[in-house]
């Protein structure tokens, strides 16, 4: 590289469709003081992953996926979407490369006054597609989403999740190779939110669509996604594949909320029933979670006599990410407090996590 030559990072592999880094955005705020709603993000989107970004509200994470598309223009840092430098290109360029992103939205967006056949032909209609080639893409989308009967249908006469398929119908008109999902089943009741999340699975695999979705629902992304990256106060916290960041939670904010997903809860009445702990012993209780090839049993019978604890296995069950199991059990511990901290910092050699349960829960 020549001296004169400003420094530009290399672009992202052919392997990664959308790469962020770097990215800061400021917004002016009250009284002068200006809010950082991304402070340094940067992460890279495998061809063909479904990626969420997990957040609670005002963590960053609209303005991160409104950056891809550059809805949102980052104070500093790159976006490359297909290898392409967003912020490098003219207007002309940028409008051309959007329609390759489609974006579905929590509240639907459609025009209520068009049928559902004319809110799908909408961003052709945009993008200057003559009507002759409008009517074969809007019959595809909509047979895509299962909408097909529907086409004359007005907004009103359907029910969220419709709505919702023909949010999805309407992103996917144009025939995009990325779909950003921005909080798109948070309106949603839990049956149909199912039901959204499997359809944009099934044409992530059919249509070969890389999907970034922002939420604040971990299960979410423990229902589709492949990786995960969770924000907070407008940076990424903790980031990588589900199962790995369900099993093993590093931060702090992770472990909360997939606490709040996977139920950490000891069943009502269950700890008012269990024995005292002896004079100058404790009683702890603990959320274990079992991934990998160490057995349930076999791990706790031997903590039990390394350790000179009685371990009682006060619930426990088996869950899943896509294929894969993994155990939560909750144990009540009873032993000298030293035994059982050097229990918890074996369980975690083994690769399990331990949490501390609060016995008022
Ligand atoms: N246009 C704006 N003007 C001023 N502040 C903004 C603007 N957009 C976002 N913010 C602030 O930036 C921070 C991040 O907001 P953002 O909407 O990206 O978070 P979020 O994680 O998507 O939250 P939510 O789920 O509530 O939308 C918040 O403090 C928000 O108030």
């Amino acid at each position: 590289m020549s001296q004169t030559t400003s420094h530009r990072p290399a672009p992202a592999a052919p392997d990664c469709a959308i790469r962020l880094s770097g990215l800061h955005r400021r917004f002016p705020g009250r009284g002068g003081v200006s809010t950082k709603a991304l402070d340094g993000v940067s992460l890279d989107v495998a061809a063909g992953e479904i990626f969420g970004i997990v957040g609670r509200s005002g963590a960053g994470k609209s303005t991160l996926i409104r950056c891809v598309n550059l809805l949102e223009r980052p104070d500093s840092g790159e976006v490359f979407v297909l290898g392409e430098d967003m912020l490098m290109l003219g207007d002309r360029a940028l409008r051309e490369r959007r329609r390759g992103i489609g974006m579905v939205f929590q509240h639907f967006n459609l025009l209520s006054s068009r049928t559902v056949a004319d809110n799908v032909a909408y961003p052709l209609e945009i993008a200057g597609i003559p009507a002759a080639e409008r009517a074969p893409r809007v019959a595809e989308a909509l047979s895509l989403v299962g909408l097909s009967e529907k086409a004359g249908a007005y907004p009103a006469q359907l029910s969220g999740g419709q709505k919702q398929r023909v949010g999805i119908a309407r992103a996917l008109a144009p025939r995009p190779r990325i779909l950003l999902c921005d909080e798109a089943t948070s309106a949603l009741d839990p049956e149909t939110t199912q039901e959204i999340l499997g359809l944009i699975k099934r044409l992530r695999d059919k249509l070969d669509l890389t999907v970034l979705l922002i939420t604040h629902e971990m299960a979410v992304v423990k229902e589709i996604c492949d990786q995960v990256a969770v924000m907070e106060a407008g940076q990424v916290v903790e980031q990588g594949r589900v199962f790995e960041v369900f099993t093993r939670p590093q931060h702090p904010t992770t472990r909360r909320f997939i606490a709040d997903t996977i139920g950490y809860a000891v069943p009502p009445g269950t700890v008012s029933r269990l024995p005292a702990a002896r004079p100058g012993e404790e009683r702890r209780l603990l959320q274990v979670l079992f991934a990998g090839p160490n057995s349930t049993r076999a791990v706790i019978s031997e903590a039990s006599r390394r350790f000179e604890l009685d371990l009682d296995i006060i619930s426990g069950r088996i869950d899943a990410i896509g294929e894969e199991p993994f155990g939560l059990m909750a144990l009540a511990a009873y032993g000298a407090t030293a035994q059982i901290d050097a229990a918890i910092a074996w369980f975690g050699e083994l690769g399990l996590t331990v949490t501390p349960v609060n016995e008022g829960a």
